[in-house]
């Protein structure tokens, strides 16, 4: 069974006609698109924004309509995946890259879905590298006041060079080990100057869809 698939198309059944709707990245977000974009051709009138440039280019070829963001001042839903979730319903998001304008649309979403598989369900943050995004200027500067907390910061890499987001930024993956508390942590490091913002999603999410093996969903709900 593929348990992001199923996790992201249960979401996509609260999208009702004449909602704008926030469309997230990475393989479970993709699933919701997919499935969003069946519902668009099978008549369901919606507008959509994307929280990255590939979600966008998706939701294009699948013929949901997307809006430019200051058409609209808020938007009714958005599904988005997540690389932890914990007991508490907070988040560590960016795996992918997208982690700013996740936050964004997430900030400015009345209802904000997570939608995951097991593998994702953790009780405490922080087995997965926190991504911080960083202005490129004296990023090194940023890196070292990173490292001040963190044992393990190391830049994203792709195909041999330092990744680069969407908004043109690095990413420092760092490795805290166990985060007792996003929310200090979420502060802290959005404090640092050349700090654009970080992975960590605290008391963002309405509702959490967990895709299990044996078929069951967990739901949880704020
Ligand atoms: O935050 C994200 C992208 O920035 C993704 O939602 C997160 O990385 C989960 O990805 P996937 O659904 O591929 O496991």
């Amino acid at each position: 069974m593929n348990l992001k698939k199923a996790a992201a198309e249960k979401a996509v059944e609260a999208i009702k006609d004449g909602m704008c709707i926030g469309l997230g990245t990475g393989s479970t977000a993709y699933w919701a698109i997919q499935k969003i974009g069946e519902r668009v051709r099978d008549g369901l009138k919606i507008e959509a924004v994307a929280t990255s440039v590939a979600s966008e280019e998706l939701a294009v070829q699948l013929g949901i309509p997307i809006v430019p963001f200051d058409n609209i001042t808020r938007l009714d839903i958005t599904i988005d995946g997540a690389d932890e979730v914990n007991p508490e319903l907070h988040l560590i998001k960016g795996g992918g890259g997208a982690l700013l304008r996740e936050k964004i649309v997430a900030a400015n979403t009345d209802y904000f879905i997570v939608v995951a598989d097991e593998s994702k369900a953790v009780d405490t943050l922080g087995s997965f590298a926190l991504p911080v995004e960083v202005v490129p200027f004296a990023s090194e500067w940023t890196k070292r006041r990173l490292e001040a907390s963190c044992p393990d910061v190391q830049w994203r890499q792709k195909d041999g060079v330092k990744y680069i987001t969407d908004n043109g930024n690095y990413i420092a993956d760092c490795r805290y080990g166990e985060i007792n508390d996003p929310a200090a942590l979420e502060a802290m490091l959005n404090s640092i100057p050349g700090v654009v913002d970080n992975g960590l999603f605290v008391g963002m999410a309405d509702k959490i869809i967990i895709a299990k093996s044996d078929g069951e969903m967990d739901i949880r709900v704020k």
